[in-house]
């Protein structure tokens, strides 16, 4: 592939590796963006679209996409704030996924149990910039200046082990499930930011030609999430619950409610979210409803 390739095409930045590589290339199927990889190579022509993927690591993608060198991509709102980026992308979309805690942790043996008592001693992360604004702030309101400030020292992995190995007294890196923490011995006493996936842009459109190009990815990549959160929801009920029904499955704008040979019952199809289903179709037989079924979504425009 030579550069001119590239040559009107959108490009859209995806991470290499790592926690969200997997879920993007999903989107990627999900939203019919066709491509194949060659081995190693890191840009590749999408098939059916104008489009250039550029395989990138996360933490990477806010610059290029900030900067204008790419014009779509998928990371984390956590390295969009510490490559100081906020200003120069607009978050289109939250995508659902890659959701985790940036948090102070400390030994869950040691003396150190609030933030107060971290502060002034040596933290180390690989987020000095998200790290230092929260630790400045701390500073401040506890009047620590100059040498009696905390010292913030980056690393750029294996954060977890600066404690056992005398490199620090606490750390600020990412917690998800907290397996990692507590099999390093720590324990989180402060969060500093939540975060998770979000499709960006550059907020200065640099090709005014590709705005058409990228509202139609955004709205396929915001399809294909909306089908991973909702399930459809159908159930027959008689007609004097159903206000009752609707109330529990009030669908987006408003449930399917059809009519049946039995004219005292209707059938009702509903979108619900995904993660309430359980509780819902409890709801559902308290109330009377019958044959309750939930299909999944291949995809969904809403
Ligand atoms: N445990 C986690 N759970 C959910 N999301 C996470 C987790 N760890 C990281 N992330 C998200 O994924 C982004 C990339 O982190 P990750 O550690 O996967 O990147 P990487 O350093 O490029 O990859 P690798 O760890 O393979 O070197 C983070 O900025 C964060 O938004
Ligand atoms: O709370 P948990 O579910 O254990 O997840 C947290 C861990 O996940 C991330 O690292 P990852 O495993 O992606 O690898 P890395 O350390 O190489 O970045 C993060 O840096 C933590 O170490």
């Amino acid at each position: 592939m030579n550069l001119e390739s590239l040559n009107g095409r959108l490009l859209f930045a995806i991470p290499k590796k790592g926690r969200l590589h997997e879920k993007c290339l999903s989107i990627l199927a999900g939203a019919d963006i066709q491509f194949r990889r060659d081995h190693r190579l890191d840009v590749c022509l999408v098939k059916n679209h104008p489009i250039a993927l550029v395989f990138l690591p996360a933490a990477d993608i806010p610059s290029f996409v900030g900067k204008g060198n790419v014009d779509l991509g998928i990371t984390g709102h956590d390295v969009i704030l510490e490559a100081k980026m906020q200003e120069n992308v607009v978050e289109v979309l939250r995508l659902g996924f890659g959701k985790c805690a940036l948090q102070v942790q400390v030994p869950a043996a040691g003396k150190i149990e609030t933030v107060e008592d971290l502060a002034g001693k040596r933290v180390v992360t690989s987020f000095e910039v998200l790290a230092g604004e929260y630790f400045d702030k701390l500073d401040e309101r506890l009047q620590l200046s100059g040498e009696r400030k905390t010292r913030i020292e980056y690393v750029g992995g294996s954060v977890e082990a600066a404690c056992a190995l005398g490199l620090a007294d606490g750390i600020v890196d990412l917690v998800e499930s907290g397996d990692t923490m507590r099999a390093a011995g720590l324990h989180a006493i402060a969060t500093v930011l939540d975060t998770e996936a979000m499709l960006i842009k550059s907020s200065v459109v640099k090709h005014p030609n590709l705005v058409p190009l990228v509202e139609l990815i955004t709205s396929r990549v915001a399809g294909v999430i909306a089908a991973g959160k909702y399930v459809i929801c159908q159930y027959n009920i008689s007609r004097a619950q159903l206000p009752a029904a609707t109330h529990i499955t009030p669908g987006r704008r408003a449930p399917t409610i059809s009519p049946l040979e039995d004219e005292a019952w209707v059938a009702v199809s509903s979108m619900v979210v995904k993660g309430e289903i359980a509780t819902i179709m409890d709801s559902l037989v308290a109330i009377g409803a019958t044959d309750i079924m939930v299909f999944n979504l291949d995809n969904c425009r809403v």
